[in-house]
């Protein structure tokens, strides 16, 4: 494989993809070469300029299995095409950048065997936090020490619609809207706003950190989507900002997991973070607590990141391999939380309450099943915990 001149197959010109177009046509160092762009739809791409040499296809065969290319960048997104892709390329021997967290974090543990077997790479700085490089600094920076928890806001659209309801007093849908102008939302939203998108980054972060791979299905994300605007003007009114947050933490041994909206008090670390800013806050023995924020979504900020695996990839670095490894048993989370609580017919009933306004109130530190008990004495309570 040659190192000093790599050739390229891009796979999408989409948000990301067109980006790391630009960029690639505009580079000097020589140190790359496009060799193919595959799209979908081509007519949509009449007016694109091709560098000398490289060729647009809508079959991502002819581009991966071209003896010729060594670097395949997968920018297609969902797991159907994007993983036989993928699969194809490193099974090709092919060194494989991609920005597809579905893939990692459904099928990362067999294509990274695909690349240590057929001695290619899977990299995949952009597919966590968009803009920041969070797996760089898992592997490398925080190498030596042992992280315990790492807990943050995984997903631009979420927060951009939470801030844009927070602050403009737009609804959810138009909110959605804006996201999705802008490039932040996935192709299929639902994603975004169930959780699913931002379990997926804290899946690859898990296993990063603690070895241990979690399924969507344990982690169970809950979203933004069923917040009612009742839930929000409460939050509002107590100075609270609602935030979907994404956790792992290791207690006593065990490995605890959440990805679920809360209602962050402004003295928390992520408070301020708004709009489509991601931060990541890890807990570690040695660095102690360290926030990492930028956008985690974007045409720009994501190119960032994919190019930065291609630097990595021509300095011949190797990317794989994570911080310190703990052995953990499976655990669930949560003891007591204190939650807002927004009741439509009033405050309810069964607890009394110290901090409360007309329809909802802070509730004491409460156990799940004390949270259960209010909630069937009070039906069409909602609840949201509080993030202190
Ligand atoms: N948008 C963002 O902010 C971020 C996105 N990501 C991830 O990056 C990846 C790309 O996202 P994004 O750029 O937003 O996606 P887009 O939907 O904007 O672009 C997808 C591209 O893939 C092409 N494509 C789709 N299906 C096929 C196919 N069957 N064969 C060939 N080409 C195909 C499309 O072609 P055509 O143009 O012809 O339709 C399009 O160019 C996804 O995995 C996403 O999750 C990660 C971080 C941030
Ligand atoms: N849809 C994602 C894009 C980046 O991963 C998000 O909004 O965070």
């Amino acid at each position: 494989m040659n190192m000093n001149n790599k050739r390229i197959a891009l796979l999408g010109l989409g948000t990301i993809g067109q980006v790391v177009f630009d960029e690639l046509v505009a580079s000097t160092n020589g140190a790359w070469q496009l060799a193919w762009v595959v799209v979908k739809h081509p007519e949509r791409h009449q007016t694109v300029l091709l560098p000398t040499g490289a060729q647009l296809t809508t079959d991502w065969r002819r581009a991966v299995e071209d003896p010729t290319v060594d670097v395949v960048i997968e920018l297609i997104g969902g797991i159907g095409v994007a993983k036989e892709a993928v699969t194809s390329a490193l099974l090709h021997g092919k060194q494989v950048i991609t920005a597809n967290k579905d893939l990692v974090a459904t099928a990362g543990t067999e294509l990274d065997r695909l690349a240590e077997l057929y001695g290619g790479a899977l990299t995949y700085e952009a597919a966590v936090a968009g803009g920041i490089p969070i797996i760089r600094t898992i592997n490398e920076g925080l190498a030596p020490d042992r992280i315990r928890q790492v807990s943050g806001i995984l997903n631009g659209t979420s927060n951009y619609i939470l801030t844009a309801i927070d602050q403009e007093g737009l609804s959810f849908d138009a909110a959605l809207k804006e996201a999705q102008a802008k490039g932040f939302a996935e192709a299929n939203p639902t994603k975004d706003v169930t959780g699913i998108d931002a379990a997926y980054k804290l899946i690859i972060l898990t296993k990063l950190i603690f070895h241990r791979t979690l399924s969507l299905a344990q982690l169970a994300p809950t979203g933004i989507d069923h917040l009612s605007p009742r839930l929000f003007a409460a939050a509002k009114e107590w100075g609270l900002k609602i935030k979907l947050l994404a956790s792992t933490w290791e207690s006593r041994g065990q490995l605890n997991y959440q990805v679920a909206p809360v209602a962050l008090n402004p003295s928390h670390p992520l408070y301020q973070v708004d709009g489509v800013t991601n931060a990541i806050v890890i807990d570690s023995d040695l660095v102690g607590t360290s926030t990492y924020l930028g956008p985690g979504a974007g045409g720009k900020a994501t190119a960032n990141s994919v190019l930065a695996d291609l630097a990595s990839l021509s300095r011949g670095e190797q990317l794989t391999g994570s911080s310190a490894c703990l052995r953990i048993e499976n655990g669930r989370p949560l003891t007591k939380q204190r939650y807002l609580v927004v009741n439509p017919t009033g405050l309810p009933t069964g607890l009394q309450f110290s901090d409360r306004h007309a329809t909802s109130a802070l509730t004491p530190a409460l156990t799940p099943t004390d949270l259960q008990r209010l909630r069937a004495t009070n039906p069409g309570l909602e609840t949201l915990a509080l993030g202190e």
